[in-house]
């Protein structure tokens, strides 16, 4: 379960203006979708989530992470998975060793490249192992970014316009298939997009934020 528990964001140069406010619980498996203007906040409560809030902002509010308050941890230690629009590959890695980025250095090798071999070849791209990001499509890139942010096995899943350099059709597919992933291994996803259809495919709660928000 994931708690953002009365979050409040402000400018620095404006603290006394409410940014964004934002109180909601999402359960194991569930998706809620945050929707809201350009400029709105969006991004910003995902990277506080992250852990990352920018100077430029102050926060208030906590986040909880399966009952336990994360928001004083590291970054690295909340376990919480994020896909960007862009996905983000290093361009010089192979997609092999993209996806080995997501995986804790304690794993050894064979656990390694077994772990990675069953994801990629869940997404149908185990032949694509040792390419480099610059010759996949815009859906085999997004896929292997995906496998990325699972590799680590996050406890909560956050989407910030993932599927929106996707195609119709693959649009669909990857979908689907995150939203199965979450389901199944009952995940809390934090999904943010312009798009309804990607809110309806999710069958999600809709959060509308504005200049200040509380659903
Ligand atoms: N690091 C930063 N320093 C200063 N201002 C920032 C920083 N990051 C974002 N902002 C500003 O904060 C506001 C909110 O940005 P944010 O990216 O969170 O909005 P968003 O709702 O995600 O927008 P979009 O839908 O366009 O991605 C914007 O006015 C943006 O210019």
């Amino acid at each position: 379960m994931l708690k953002i528990n009365q979050v409040n964001i402000v400018k620095r140069t404006s603290p006394d203006t409410a940014f964004l406010t934002l109180d909601v619980t999402i359960n194991p498996g569930e998706i809620v979708t945050l929707m809201g203007p350009s400029g709105s906040g969006k991004s910003t409560l995902l990277n506080y989530i992250l852990g990352h809030l920018p100077p430029a902002f102050i926060a208030s509010g906590a986040i909880e992470l399966n009952g336990l308050d994360i928001t004083d941890k590291s970054p690295y230690l909340r376990k919480i998975g994020i896909l960007y629009q862009t996905g983000l590959l290093f361009p010089h890695l192979t997609v092999f060793e993209n996806v080995a980025l997501g995986l804790s250095e304690t794993v050894s090798k064979s656990e390694r490249i077994a772990r990675i071999s069953e994801l990629l070849d869940k997404v149908g791209l185990l032949h694509c192992m040792n390419r480099m990001p610059e010759t996949l499509s815009g859906g085999e890139y997004i896929r292997v970014a995906l496998v990325r942010t699972l590799a680590s096995n996050p406890k909560a899943l956050l989407l910030d316009e993932p599927f929106s350099k996707l195609d119709e059709q693959r649009r669909e597919e990857v979908r689907a298939w995150v939203f199965d992933y979450a389901l199944i291994h009952q995940i809390p996803v934090l999904l943010v997009t312009h798009d309804k259809q990607d809110a309806i495919a999710a069958a999600s709660r809709i959060i509308e934020i504005n200049a200040t928000n509380t659903p």
